[in-house]
């Protein structure tokens, strides 16, 4: 394949931008370590890939051993030995007692059991049946035999192969060095990871120790710099030192376009640009080059790029660095629960949730996001919609790459609906109580959990739907949404909803009617939410117009976004609960006392995810601790409030 260089921010394909990567990196001598192997004891060198094959020294045994706990004896001398026939043998001339794993006494090549012995006296035993040469012998080389080969070059050392190499003689082996990682952060905007309170406009270092402990996972052994600025000489000159000290050379961020992006230029000067912009998302603009016979990886700053360029471009040069593949993930079908559009022309990693619900594994997308690392950490898989492909239909069929075990997502209990703070609470509780058990939930609004019941994507909804005309929770909207669908419908708290307001309540807001007021700007809930219907009941009870409500369209999906939006100024009111409000300093006027329901598809409730949660919600700790969080009011918790037959 023809090399292109010094292509600015194209978009090579993903697999012609890997394998081209190593091919590229091969042909300038770069996929192979400068430093020479080391020897290390083999005590020590689990995780190491060994640079030569291991032979073995000595055997193992090494000599004959007695395999059993008995009576040493040569062979020949029981044959013929039957019940009516039995053979007398004398100790200490004749037999030899030993146990097992002592040296076989000169002259015996056998072993009697000591349950096949009668003890005649105390110098004579007595045997019914005879016994072969080496019966109950491990005999020398048995399990190793000397100049045998016990490890092949290019393996990565488990626990057993150091048993085996110790066992085999061999007390230190050669292995590559670990590839030497540098991880250069850099960006104006960045300040170690531990500063306590960045001020404004500063960005916490989260990506270098990210990018070291994944080094280490892959084999590697990071080496962190200190902050570069965005300096372009001072970005050249960490480099320069990062050629020398290093195998590798990992820049994080400045990869894009922006005005101080320097790692291409930097590259271009020192050595050579194989690939700038790679077509995925995230991850596009990745810088791939070659500086000093050495691979250097532009890693873009946003925190999910960051990890899937290092998986996809650094993970492969680091395997292939020590005679490594990267193993393959294991994947598993699944079906969408929502649908995934994605630009054609780039290949996506879209973070999903899997759960099993029923016979089936649903798959929910996770926000998409390049700079949202939480979604990466409850992601249970990847869905890659492939380059050409405009995204995936509500309902399809499609292949996931798994980031756990399967066994983990069969014990995931799968909560959509209404977003509540005692969810996670729950999550906590469940997996205290039951460490294999683990909770995914989505925030999609009261009605849209509803729905996902309906179509079967959850275990349960979380739930507090208001019908305007009886005034009752819950139970009217599950009538309209699930007739025919088994469901029970079971309280986990009433808590207070109501004006979450600046500290000190600034703008002094009181009721609905101060909703209208023009120095007063809204941040509403998501159409659906069960907050939004709350509002909405109270604004037409007192023939309030929403559209003379300034922010009414502003649209939030969590109790804890409308808090963060007042918080932040953005917003001077928004509805939700008092612990959302407690949670961030702000203020709360209390207008209603709400149900919040869980409502279980009925085998789930009766099943083991029934179970799980009803222990959770009987358990005192958690219940203190909902309360703990305040505004929660758990009288009813746990209670079976409606049952619906199918
Ligand atoms: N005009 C264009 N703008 C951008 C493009 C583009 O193609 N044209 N690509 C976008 C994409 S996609 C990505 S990804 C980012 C990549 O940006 P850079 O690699 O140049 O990184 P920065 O701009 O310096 O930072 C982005 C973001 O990440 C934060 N960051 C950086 N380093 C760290 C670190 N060590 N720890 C934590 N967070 C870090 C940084 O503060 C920014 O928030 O560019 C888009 N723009
Ligand atoms: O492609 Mo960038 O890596 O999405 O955020």
């Amino acid at each position: 394949m023809k090399v292109q260089r010094n292509i600015y921010l194209e978009e090579k394909p993903l697999p012609e931008a890997q394998e081209g990567y190593l091919d590229f990196l091969r042909e300038k001598g770069a996929l192979k370590l400068k430093r020479l192997p080391e020897k290390v004891s083999a005590e020590a060198a689990c995780g190491r890939v060994t640079a030569a094959p291991v032979f073995a020294r000595l055997s193992h045994p090494h000599f004959h051993q007695a395999a059993m706990d008995g009576y040493a004896v040569k062979a020949a001398l029981t044959f013929g030995a039957s019940e009516l026939a039995p053979r007398r043998l004398k100790l200490g001339v004749e037999a030899f007692p030993v146990d097992t794993g002592d040296v076989l006494p000169e002259g015996t090549d056998a072993v009697i059991m000591v349950e096949d012995v009668h003890q005649l006296g105390p110098d004579e035993i007595e045997i019914i049946k005879p016994i072969f040469p080496y019966q109950n012998v491990r005999v020398v080389g048995e399990d190793i035999v000397a100049t045998e080969m016990i490890v092949p070059a290019n393996h990565l050392l488990r626990p057993v192969d150091i048993g085996a190499l110790l066992a085999g003689g061999v007390n230190e082996v050669l292995v590559y060095p670990r590839p030497r990682v540098v991880i250069i952060p850099t960006g104006d905007e960045l300040v170690p990871s531990g500063t306590p309170d960045p001020a404004p406009g500063r960005i916490i270092d989260f990506n270098s120790p990210m990018l070291a402990e994944l080094v280490r996972e892959w084999g590697g052994e990071p080496v962190r710099y200190s902050i570069v600025p965005d300096d372009i000489a001072q970005l050249e000159e960490a480099v320069r030192r990062g050629l020398e000290e290093g195998d590798v050379v990992v820049l994080n961020a400045g990869s894009s376009a922006g005005r101080e992006d320097f790692t291409a230029p930097v590259l271009r000067r020192l050595g050579e640009v194989f690939a700038h912009g790679v077509a995925i998302k995230p991850g596009k603009p990745v810088v791939l080059g070659e500086a000093a016979g050495k691979p250097v990886l532009g890693i873009p700053g946003y925190p999910v790029s960051a990890v899937l360029a290092a998986e996809l471009f650094l993970r492969p040069v680091l395997a292939a660095l020590t005679g490594q593949e990267v193993p393959a993930r294991d994947k598993v079908r699944a079906v969408l629960s929502r649908r995934v559009v994605s630009p054609a022309g780039v290949e996506e990693f879209v973070r999903v949730k899997l759960g099993r619900i029923g016979e089936r594994i649903v798959a929910t997308p996770l926000g998409r996001g390049a700079g949202m690392l939480l979604t990466l950490v409850r992601a249970d898989g990847i869905l890659r919609v492939p380059r050409f492909s405009e995204g995936f239909e509500a309902g399809s069929q499609v292949e996931v790459e798994l980031l756990r075990r399967l066994e983990e997502i069969e014990n995931t209990v799968v909560v959509i609906g209404s977003h509540d703070l005692a969810l996670d609470i729950i999550a906590n509780f469940l997996r205290l109580l039951f460490p294999r058990a683990s909770l995914s939930s989505a925030h999609v609004g009261s009605l849209g959990g509803l729905m996902a019941l309906k179509r079967g994507e959850a275990h349960l909804a979380g739930t507090h739907l208001l019908d305007e005309e009886t005034g009752e929770y819950n139970v009217p909207h599950i009538k309209r949404y699930l007739a025919g669908v088994p469901v029970v419908l079971v309280n986990l708290a009433y808590r207070e909803q109501g004006f979450i307001v600046a500290p000190g309540n600034p703008k002094g807001i009181k009721d609905f009617e101060d909703l209208v007021r023009e120095d007063v700007r809204l941040v509403n809930r998501q159409k659906g939410a069960g907050t939004r219907v709350l509002l909405d009941y109270h604004l037409r009870q007192r023939g309030i117009d929403p559209r003379r409500i300034q922010g009414y369209e502003r649209e939030e999906y969590t109790h804890m976004a409308v808090a963060a939006a007042v918080a932040s100024g953005v917003a001077d009111v928004g509805l939700g609960i008092r612990a959302a409000a407690l949670a961030l300093g702000c203020d709360f006027v209390p207008v209603a006392e709400e149900r919040y329901d869980l409502c279980f598809l009925r085998p789930y409730w009766e099943g083991k995810v029934g179970e799980w949660l009803r222990a959770v919600l009987d358990h005192p700790e958690f219940r203190q601790a909902v309360e703990a969080r305040g505004g929660y009011d758990l009288r009813d918790c746990g209670r079976v409030l409606y049952v619906q037959e199918g």
